[in-house]
């Protein structure tokens, strides 16, 4: 079945306020952060209080991602036992670089769990080794299904001058996108920084759509009603892809590989394409519960 992707919410697991504001957020997923956006003093205070409010529930269809520290920092192993037995829908490991990175989480978790991991790709190292960590996504516990864009840690590592258009990441986020494909993974853009230029964020909104990520990881909830706007099928979009499912629905279309629509060249492919975006149109409408 597919599911959403589109705005993925962080909020610092310090911050119960948050916490309790996100239930009531046209979020697609929330990352209840235990990492960097949470200062070495509040370590404790926020993996308690993320895990007890995952326990307590009350979030909806919001899918509930907890981004644990690494295992390489003091905090890792606690906050990994503890995301575990608050049983979210996923949890976000951070800094990946290598396949076995993944295997140290699955070799600390029981059978039968249920969860999800995410990765966070936003290290030089974590670009190079992109195919071995895809390759590594299938397992019976702990399934690799979702890439995250570090790209303030990305910025950070390579020194580059990201700039408005970002065409110094452009090759990095591009190459994550190609891995998640060729493996069956999704893949979210990395955050926007500036929480009150919206023109700003939807043209990289409209970038990451373009890259082909699914989504965007979001820092502000007013970042929200342009990212979901951005990532769902537009009203035309519809209605071209029902206009090209029923052309080759026809049943003088039957045995052809390719029509002409429009004045376009369609083929079997472009239908293909077409029913993945009404089948996201109507994932979206779907009633959230
Ligand atoms: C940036 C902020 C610290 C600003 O917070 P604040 O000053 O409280 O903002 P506002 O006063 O405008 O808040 C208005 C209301 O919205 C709520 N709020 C704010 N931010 C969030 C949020 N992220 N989730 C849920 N709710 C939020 C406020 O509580 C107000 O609500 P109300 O009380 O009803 O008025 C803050 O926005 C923030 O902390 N943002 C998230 C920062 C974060 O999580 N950073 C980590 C991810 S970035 C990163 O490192 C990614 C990756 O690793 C990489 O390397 O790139
Ligand atoms: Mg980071």
């Amino acid at each position: 079945m597919i599911k959403p992707r589109r705005s993925v919410l962080y909020m610092p697991g310090s911050n119960a306020r948050a916490l309790e504001k996100a239930k009531t957020l046209a979020a697609d997923a929330l990352i209840l952060d235990l990492e960097d956006a949470v200062a070495p003093d509040a370590k404790e205070l926020a993996r308690s209080q993320v895990c007890e409010a995952v326990k307590a529930g009350g979030y909806g269809a919001h899918k509930i991602v907890i981004r644990v520290n690494g295992f390489s920092t003091p905090y890792g192993e606690a906050d990994f036992a503890a995301a575990l037995e608050a049983m979210p829908d996923a949890i976000l490991l951070p800094k990946i670089e290598t396949a076995a990175d993944l295997d140290l989480a699955r070799k600390r978790a029981p059978n039968g769990t249920g969860i999800s991991l995410w990765a966070m790709i936003e290290t030089p190292l974590a670009i190079f080794n992109l195919k071995e960590i895809a390759q590594a996504a299938a397992s019976n516990e702990l399934p690799l299904t979702c890439f995250v864009l570090g790209t303030n840690d990305l910025v950070k590592a390579t020194r580059v001058l990201p700039g408005a258009d970002r065409l110094p990441l452009i090759a990095w986020l591009s190459l994550t996108v190609a891995a998640a494909r060729a493996y069956g993974i999704a893949v979210v853009d990395g955050v926007y920084n500036s929480i009150k230029d919206e023109e700003g964020f939807r043209a990289e909104c409209v970038q990451g759509r373009a890259l082909g990520m699914d989504g965007k990881t979001l820092i502000h909830p007013n970042q929200l009603a342009v990212c979901n706007e951005v990532f769902s099928p537009s009203a035309e979009e519809i209605a071209a892809a029902t206009k090209i499912v029923e052309a080759f629905d026809l049943p003088e279309n039957q045995g052809k590989g390719a029509i002409s629509l429009d004045g376009r060249m369609v083929e079997r492919l472009h239908a293909d394409i077409a029913r993945q975006t009404l089948a996201m149109a109507e994932a979206i409408a779907r009633p959230k519960h």
